[in-house]
């Protein structure tokens, strides 16, 4: 093979494999290097089709894509456009959590993600530039996997989540592949069974925290900012402790955003909102618990609370409808080792008789009577039959989003929830979940993932040159999501199906860069916010 027809037959943004035409052939020295036959996109998409049906399992079917993406991003796109249901779950959550778990094992390819390594901070720069190979990058999506999922540190193997998200973004929005990249940071890892596994391929040694580690975020940023002047940077499944610090230092600088914590906390309040519509209730009349009071549970109770307030409550007012439970039990002002974030959602002791016996979930359940209950605790089937039924024997529409991922760590399954209070419940669920059938009606259950909602908040933002992201563009953004539901069926999902993720993707991304623009906020000159949006769109088709 001539360099020039392995280097384009080689890369995943120039190859269309036996699409080439004789022409093309002959002008780019291919000729000879691919069987005769020219096919076209439809065909190569059904022989794909084809041979993904062939697959035996779900991983299988997994490594067959990635082959496939990592070989030609226009026929996977082209793809995954038509079977966007189904492959939702392949590429991304849950089957995502075996690859990252199983990343040695199967590492095919670098997937054109950039390693930055905690051990050379002098490297971080040319470490980007080297993955961008040149290309034009509008979106970053960077994690240092200390919090993949509810699964814990994965060290370099949760790049897989960054890659992950990225083809969401393209799926569902279309974000051009090529201009995209997805960052790790290798920073350690405290998994144990990493640093023990010969073949792990992440830097061997323990996860380094403070000042070193910081000093890293920062060269990254900067060399980040210096290189993709026109992109946008989303943070995903970083540590309890480091998510929110690292938002905080850069959210008013840059074109920003933890996926975890707005990306969750929209997603969440679109829910709620979607719920409020079927069961005609205002938001200021909920109680809302939430059990596991970490990155996401606390960004969750941020947007809720940003809510509450612009419908006219005061901060103190506002504060009143939260309970959050963690590890502790009820989090009061006087529980040790509260988080920042936590410190703004703490209850008094004096509200409760038996404030000391408030340390499990059924606990607070019964004394609260909760009427939203949403889990990101991490601790599989914590949200039971009892807890349930004593929340739903006080409230006619109980909204329970168990949200922990992957599937084997969720609080619980939509069946039960339906059965346990007869229909009554208004769910989301983390990971996708097949309809209910019970007594006659068929429920539908909203998938409560943030990836609802980052792929149009970011191609908004990219769109319309965003300065930074403020609570206001994320207010828009939720009414847009919550707007969406249909709520005239029996049974109907308190959000949109993933289904229609293209077409309510596209309506955020105008919603959000309207904002921008109402807001001044943009850095170039743009005339009209949906243009701006639909010129941006790429197709997956041959150029
Ligand atoms: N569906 C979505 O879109 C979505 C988005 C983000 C996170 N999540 C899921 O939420 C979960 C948490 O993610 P995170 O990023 O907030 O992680 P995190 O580590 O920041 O938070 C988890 C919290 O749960 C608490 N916890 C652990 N055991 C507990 C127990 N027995 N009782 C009560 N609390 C307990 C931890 O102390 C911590 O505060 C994960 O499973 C993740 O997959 C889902
Ligand atoms: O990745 C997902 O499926 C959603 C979320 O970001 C999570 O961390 O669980
Ligand atoms: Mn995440």
């Amino acid at each position: 093979m001539t360099q020039t027809a392995d280097r384009i037959l080689n890369n995943p943004f120039l190859n269309k494999g036996t699409a080439f035409t004789k022409a093309e052939r002959q002008q780019l020295g291919l000729t000879g290097t691919l069987p005769s036959a020219v096919q076209n996109i439809e065909e190569q998409t059904t022989q794909a089709y084809g041979q993904f049906q062939s697959k035996a399992t779900r991983l299988e079917k997994r490594i067959f894509l990635m082959n496939l993406f990592n070989e030609n991003r226009t026929l996977f796109y082209h793809l995954m456009d038509q079977h966007v249901v189904e492959f939702m779950p392949i590429v991304y959550d849950p089957v995502v959590a075996d690859s990252i778990e199983q990343y040695n094992q199967l590492f095919l390819d670098p997937q054109n993600a950039a390693f930055v390594s905690v051990d050379a901070p002098e490297d971080v720069e040319a470490t980007l530039k080297n993955a961008a190979e040149g290309r034009d990058i509008r979106l970053v999506v960077v994690t240092d996997a200390e919090g993949i999922l509810g699964m814990g540190d994965w060290g370099v193997n949760g790049v897989d989540i960054a890659v992950g998200k990225l083809m969401v973004y393209t799926a569902a929005a279309g974000i051009d592949p090529s201009q995209v990249l997805p960052v790790s940071i290798d920073a350690g890892t405290n998994n144990q069974k990493l640093l023990d596994d010969p073949m792990y391929l992440g830097n061997r040694h323990k996860r380094v925290y403070g000042d070193q580690y910081y000093d890293v975020i920062d060269k990254f940023v900067v060399a980040e900012q210096k290189l993709f002047p026109e992109s946008l940077l989303h943070w995903e499944d970083f540590g309890r402790s480091n998510a929110q610090v690292i938002l905080d230092k850069y959210k008013d600088k840059i074109a920003t955003f933890n996926d975890d914590i707005q990306g969750t906390g929209m997603v969440v309040l679109a829910g709620i909102l979607g719920a409020l519509n079927i069961s005609k209730e205002s938001i200021k009349d909920q109680k809302i618990l939430s059990f596991g009071a970490g990155t996401a549970g606390m960004g969750i109770a941020n947007q809720i609370m940003d809510e509450l307030m612009q419908a006219g409550l005061t901060e103190a007012e506002a504060k009143q409808h939260f309970y959050a439970v963690d590890k502790q039990g009820l989090l009061f002002d006087d529980t040790e080792d509260l988080t920042p974030a936590q410190k703004a959602f703490t209850r008094s002791r004096s509200e409760f008789s038996n404030a000391d016996e408030l340390t499990n979930l059924a606990a607070v359940v019964k004394a609260v009577h909760p009427t939203v209950m949403i889990g990101t605790s991490t601790q599989p089937g914590t949200f039971t039959e009892s807890i349930i039924k004593e929340m739903a024997a006080h409230t006619d529409r109980p909204i329970i989003f168990p949200l922990s991922n992957p599937t084997k760590l969720a609080e619980a399954k939509a069946e039960d929830l339906i059965k346990w209070t007869d229909g009554r419940a208004l769910i989301a669920t983390g990971i996708p979940a097949d309809d209910v059938e019970y007594k006659g009606v068929t429920y539908q259950i909203g998938q409560g993932n943030n990836a609802l909602m980052y792929p149009g908040l970011g191609f908004g933002l990219i769109a319309a040159t965003a300065k930074v992201l403020n609570s206001e563009t994320l207010s828009a953004a939720c009414h847009a999501l919550g707007g969406i539901v249909d709520t005239s069926k029996p049974g109907a999902a308190v959000l949109p199906p993933v289904a229609k993720i293209t077409e309510f993707s596209q309506t955020l991304a105008e919603v959000v860069a309207q904002s921008v623009l109402d807001q001044k906020l943009n850095k170039e000159p743009i005339a009209s916010a949906k243009q701006a949006v639909a010129d941006m769109k790429w197709v997956p088709e041959y150029k």
